[in-house]
This record gives structure tokens, C-alpha cells and sequence, in this order.
């Protein structure tokens, strides 16, 4: 059997030539530009290519056998030619069909490609310089890597189980041709590299086994090159070479699937290589965990938390890639929406199941209780991992909880079940935070109680200022109760799913009354009674002024530097989120809230005065109302009136 690729036609078959759809020469620049220092990673991409193809050809072959008929072991060679300065990648995996080659390599048919292509801004794509070379491989540039290394690629391939085979060929500058290659072109594909001037390096096979060791020592099939030739016929061959023995190739990687491995044989560097080879990513993950599970499931996984969040990870909530399904060893489908919940959909890694059937299909997987027992199996892996990382590495957890925390704390709406565990791992901010990032958990939080409180507290607000200064702290703060501000944009909707950790009760204290009293003292109280009787009369006023606006005026024993503040009933939804309902032309309940009132205030002061005023009483009962509002981080109906009223006011 000969080690290259078969030769091209006799003259006279036909090449067609196409032109690349316009978006690949943009791609090809950005990735020969933004990956030149790093050159090597064409490797790697290439490889993993030709492995995927030898898993589609044995996953195909399960309901079609006869297409692995004509080889023998799957296997990945790597053939040098220094004369002719040619690298060849081949396999002899599934193949492309003549309009697969068109399809796949002369079009930006990959959708993580043109993802990043459409995230980047039109400059940026104009010069290819500007981008990281981080962020090109979160998305995975696959088979265009090829042109960081060479200027000439020729793809030789079979489709199993067709009897045509074809070369396509392009130096990248804008076209690529077909024609038929000779009949006895073997099933898979070689990609024969021209390679670049400055890319001699890889001529050398030192170079070439360092960098299969380095990068894809885990593929699960053999990746062969040349064994050392014996020094004795040097010299001897022939001109054409027609005749020379073929060198015997030896496999130079493990080949065994790196997760079917015992832990001891593996050390972190492998588990490092094998993450970026099932994730793309550049960095390297931040922690993993690999187990075999035993008993009436058999199973095993290895799963991986990455150190960073790609960058349009949310908007990725229903695409998701990250774990792949294998049967038996053999690749099945990505099938992280099956395996994983959604709160979990930063996780990366592989399953592998005894136990399923090699045929399972997408359908299957969903209805499969099987399916079922090992999803809930990898959650509490994952959670695990977790409790341990913000255990034991505080700083890890924290970098993992800034790329992630707002995807985990969808847990705490999604999975009932485990909604404790995913509590204790949250984290915010709280009102002894000096910033934002400083944060405590719940566990936190319940160890600084103070003797009589026994609820935990918490705000929810738009923004961290707006939850930080909040009017309806200032009684809390006053009485040197901690409370957890909540300010980011999901923790609204996830508030509504909070009711109890620890056996203790978790209180907005935005909403509802709050029994202050248990948490002063005698007098307090005794003093809080007296100033509410004094102000009836004002409480009364107001509420005429305000009618329906408000569904009660009353006075508050939150406020202490405040006039005065907004508050809904324990189980109505926030004005944010109202409001957000409405921005998104959906019918929410329009709840009046209840205007709380600190008749201590000089404001309130001023309109206990102005009793007889009318028309004054009524601009100082509507600012107040305005104010609340504000401060709540909602919009005002009608902001004109509004500074017209303050005007008024600051000149009379
Ligand atoms: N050696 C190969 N054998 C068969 N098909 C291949 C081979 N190399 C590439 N292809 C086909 O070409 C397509 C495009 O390859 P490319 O490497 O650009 O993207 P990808 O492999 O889909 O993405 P990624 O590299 O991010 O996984 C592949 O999806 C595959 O269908």
C-alpha cells in the first residue's frame, strides 16, 4: 500500500473550479493572522478532524456494517515528504462525498465559525490583526488552520461506501477546484499540506511526535508515522520510487480513549490536552472530575468546569455543545441538553454508557429512564465539584462564580430538588460589602446573625447602587442587621423561588411588612406607636391626594434618612419586574403598592403644614409617590409633570 495520497489524475480529467463563498477568505485571513504565533494548534484541529471522522465512520457502520468492510483498523497516519516539503494527514474514516468537500470546506458551514464571524464588528473583520487568538479558539477554526501552515492544500477523499473519489485543491486565495482522483483512492481523506516557507519545522519528525504527544495523545485511535528506516539501503531507492517498500509506521499516542484510562495512569497535563480537544477552548479548565459508576448503571464520565465563560455563552442557552454521549466507546451525539439540566450548560466533557443501546437516538434519549438516573448522577457530580471547589479554593470558586454564578443561580428556579444544594452555592454581595464583588454565601451570612434575628434578609434591586442605597435598608442598617442585596437582573425572578434555607425563612425585605420588632428593643417600639398615631391625620391626606394610585399610605418603620418608599405585598410581583413585563408586550398584574411614609422627615414635615394647601398638598403627595418610585429604579409615567412639580416647589 503506498503512504501518500494516490497521484493526481492522467491529464485530460476535468477540473472545475469554484470560488469560496465570500465569508471563507475573511475567515482564512482572521485565522492565518490572529494564530500565526500559533502555528502549532493546526495539528491538533487537523487531527481531531480525522478522529471525528473515524467515529462517524463507526457510529454509520453500526446500522450499515458493510462500510467499514474495506479497511482495516481505523487509523490516523501523519506522512512526511521532506523532498517535496509535504506534510499528509490521512484517514481512513468516513470521507467526503464530492458535494460534502464543496459543503464542508468551501463554505462557512460550521456554525461556531459563523457565529464568531458575526460577533465580530465589521472593522475588526476588516483586519484580521486586532483578534485574540483566545477568542478564535473558543470557536473551534477546524480545517483553516491548515493555511497557517501551508499555501497549498490538496484533499484527497472517499465517501465509505461510494465508489468515487475526489481531490479538491486551493492555496487559499479565493478558489478551490474538483477532479475525480483515481479509482483506487482508499476510503477517507488525506490532506496532503504544501507547506509555508517558515513552516519547515514540521518536516522534521521529532517535531511532529512531540506535538501528537502534547496535544493528542488521548485520541482513541492509533496516529501513525513513519518507524526510523534502517540505515543499510540508504541510497537504494528508485528513481520514481515506484517500488520502495513503504516504511512500517508505528502508532506514537496512547490511543485509548483517555476517559476508559485509570486515574492513576493519567496525569493533570493529559486531562488538560483532552479538555481542549472536546472544548476548543485555549485556556485551561479550572477543574474536573472523572468517575466510573458501577451497579446497575455502568457509566462512566469525566466532566470539566471551565476558567471562563466563551463569549456569547448566554446567548447560547438552547445551542448547547458541551458533552458528548458516547455508547460503548463509540461516539453517539452531543447531548448536553439530555445529560445535563440547563443551569449546568457550562460544563464540558464526555459520558460514556454501557448500557444504552449503540442505535439510541435523540428521542430515545429523552424518554430514557436510564437517561434519567445518569443525569441526575453527573448534576450531583457537578454540584459536588463545586461545593468542594468554594470549599477548599476559595479564589477558583470565585473566578468560576464570575464566569458562571448567573447561569447557576437559574438552578435555583429549574431544579427543585436540588434547589439547597445550589443555595449554599450562591453568592452576593451584602450590605457590609465595601463593592460588589464582595461577596458572602448564605452559610456566611446565617454565621454573622445577629442573637434575635431569625429570618435571612435580602433586597432585590436593579443595579448595585440602586440596591446598596435603597431607602428600605435604612431601619435594618440602623439596627446593624446584614441584608443580601440581590442586583443583578435575574435574581428578581429567582427571588420568587426563594423561601428557605437552613430551615430559615429568606425575607425580601422589599416587600411585606418586617417585624422589627423582635430585632429592637421595648422603647423602639413603644416610640414607633406613638409617632404612627400623631401622623393619621397626614397618613389620611395623602392618601386622598394620591386615590388609586396607592392601595394604602402608611407609616413606615423601615425609613430612617428617607421620606418615603414603595412596598408591594409579600407575594406580588416587583415593579421591575412588571415593568420588564411590559417592555416585552406582556399583560402584568398592575398592582398598586402601598406608600410608606417617615413622618420624621422634614419633607413630611413640610406637608403636615401645608395641610390646608390643596393644591400644594397635592404636588408634594405625588413627588413623594414620584420619589419612591424612583428610587425603586422604575420609569415615571409622566417625567415632564414631574420636574414641573419640582420646580414649583424648590421656587414657592
Ligand atoms: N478528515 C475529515 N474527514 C471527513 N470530514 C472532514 C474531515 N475534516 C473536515 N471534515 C468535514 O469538514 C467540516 C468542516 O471542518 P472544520 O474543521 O472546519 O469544522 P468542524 O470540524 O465542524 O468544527 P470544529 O473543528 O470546531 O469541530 C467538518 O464538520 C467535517 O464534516
Amino acid at each position: 500500500m503506498s503512504t501518500d495520497t494516490p497521484t493526481a489524475p492522467e491529464s485530460g480529467a476535468q477540473v472545475e473550479t469554484h470560488a469560496f463563498q465570500a465569508d471563507v477568505q475573511q475567515v482564512l485571513q482572521l485565522v492565518i493572522h490572529s494564530l500565526y504565533s500559533n502555528k502549532d494548534i493546526f495539528l491538533r484541529e487537523l487531527v481531531s478532524n480525522a478522529s471525528d471522522a473515524c467515529e462517524k465512520l463507526r457510529f454509520e457502520a453500526i446500522a450499515a456494517p458493510a462500510l467499514l468492510a474495506d479497511g482495516g483498523e481505523l487509523t490516523i497516519d501523519l506522512l512526511l515528504d521532506a523532498d517535496a516539503r509535504t506534510l499528509t494527514i490521512r484517514d481512513n474514516g468516513i470521507g467526503m462525498s464530492r458535494e460534502e468537500l464543496m459543503q464542508n470546506l468551501g463554505t462557512v458551514a460550521h456554525s461556531g465559525t459563523r457565529r464568531f464571524l458575526d460577533s465580530l464588528a465589521a472593522g475588526q473583520r476588516a483586519s484580521g490583526e486586532s483578534i485574540d487568538a483566545q477568542l478564535i479558539g473558543q470557536f473551534g477554526v477546524g480545517f483553516y488552520s491548515a493555511f497557517i501552515v501551508a499555501d497549498r492544500i490538496d484533499v484527497t477523499s472517499r465517501r465509505a461506501g461510494h465508489d468515487d473519489a475526489w481531490i479538491w485543491r486551493s492555496n487559499g486565495d479565493g478558489q478551490f477546484s474538483l477532479e475525480a482522483a483515481p479509482a483506487d483512492t482508499p476510503r477517507g481523506t488525506a490532506l496532503r499540506l504544501h507547506l509555508r516557507e517558515d513552516a519547515g519545522d514540521y518536516l522534521q519528525d521529532w517535531k511532529l511526535r512531540s506535538l501528537v504527544r502534547t496535544y493528542s495523545d488521548h485520541v482513541a485511535f492509533p496516529i501513525r508515522m513513519a518507524a526510523p528506516a534502517p540505515k543499510a539501503n540508504d541510497g537504494e531507492d528508485g528513481e520514481d520510487g515506484e517500488e520502495a517498500a513503504a516504511p512500517a509506521l508505528e502508532t506514537v499516542n496512547q490511543a485509548s480513549a483517555l476517559w476508559t484510562r485509570s486515574k492513576s495512569d493519567l496525569s493533570d497535563d493529559d486531562y488538560k490536552a483532552f479538555y481542549k480537544h472536546v472544548s476548543h477552548d485555549f485556556a485551561d479548565p479550572l477543574a474536573w472530575t472523572h468517575n466510573r459508576v458501577e451497579g446497575n448503571q455502568n457509566f462512566t464520565s469525566l466532566l470539566y468546569l471551565p476558567a471562563h465563560a466563551p463569549f456569547d455563552f448566554q446567548a447560547g442557552r438552547d445551542e448547547r455543545k458541551g458533552l458528548k454521549l458516547y455508547v460503548k466507546r463509540v461516539f453517539i451525539m452531543d447531548a448536553a441538553e439530555q445529560m445535563l439540566p440547563a443551569y449546568l450548560r457550562f460544563v464540558r466533557g464526555v459520558v460514556d454508557s454501557d448500557d444504552l443501546p449503540l442505535n439510541v437516538s435523540r428521542e430515545l434519549l429523552q424518554e430514557s429512564r436510564q437517561v434519567e438516573r445518569i443525569k441526575g448522577a453527573l448534576t450531583k457530580r457537578v454540584l459536588d465539584q463545586l461545593e468542594k471547589i468554594a470549599r477548599d479554593e476559595p479564589e477558583q470558586y470565585t473566578t468560576f462564580w464570575n464566569a458562571f454564578g448567573a447561569t447557576l443561580k437559574e438552578g435555583v428556579v429549574e431544579d427543585g430538588a436540588n434547589r439547597e444544594r445550589v443555595l449554599k452555592l450562591l453568592r452576593f454581595p451584602t450590605t457590609r460589602s465595601a463593592s460588589a464583588d464582595e461577596r458572602a454565601s448564605l452559610d456566611d451570612y446565617i454565621g454573622r446573625m445577629t442573637g434575635l434575628q431569625d429570618e435571612i434578609y435580602y433586597l432585590t434591586a436593579d443595579g448595585w447602587n440602586a440596591a446598596r442605597n435603597h431607602p428600605k435598608l435604612e431601619a435594618l442598617k440602623a439596627r446593624g442587621v446584614e441584608v443580601i442585596l440581590m442586583h443583578e437582573r435575574i435574581d428578581d425572578w429567582m427571588s420568587g423561588y426563594l423561601h428557605e434555607y437552613a430551615g430559615k425563612r429568606l425575607r425580601n425585605v422589599a416587600k411585606g411588612e418586617i417585624d422589627l420588632d423582635k430585632l429592637g428593643s421595648a422603647e423602639d417600639k413603644a416610640k414607633q406607636e406613638e409617632t404612627a398615631k400623631a401622623a393619621a391625620p397626614l397618613v389620611e391626606t395623602l392618601k386622598t391626594a394620591l386615590g388609586d394610585r396607592v392601595k394604602d399610605v402608611r407609616v413606615s418603620n423601615r425609613l430612617v434618612d428617607s421620606a418615603a418608599c414603595l412596598v408591594l405585598d409579600e407575594y406580588e410581583m416587583s415593579l421591575q419586574m412588571q415593568q420588564l413585563m411590559k417592555s416585552l408586550g406582556q399583560d402584568a398584574p398592575a398592582s398598586a403598592p402601598i406608600l410608606e411614609i417617615n413622618p420624621e422627615h422634614a419633607l413630611l414635615k413640610r406637608v403636615a403644614a401645608a395641610q390646608d394647601d390643596d393644591a400644594r398638598v397635592a404636588d408634594y403627595a405625588a413627588l413623594l409617590f414620584e420619589q419612591a418610585t424612583l428610587a425603586e429604579g422604575g420609569t415615571l409615567d409622566d417625567p415632564a409633570a414631574f420636574i414641573a412639580r419640582m420646580n414649583r416647589l424648590l421656587v414657592g
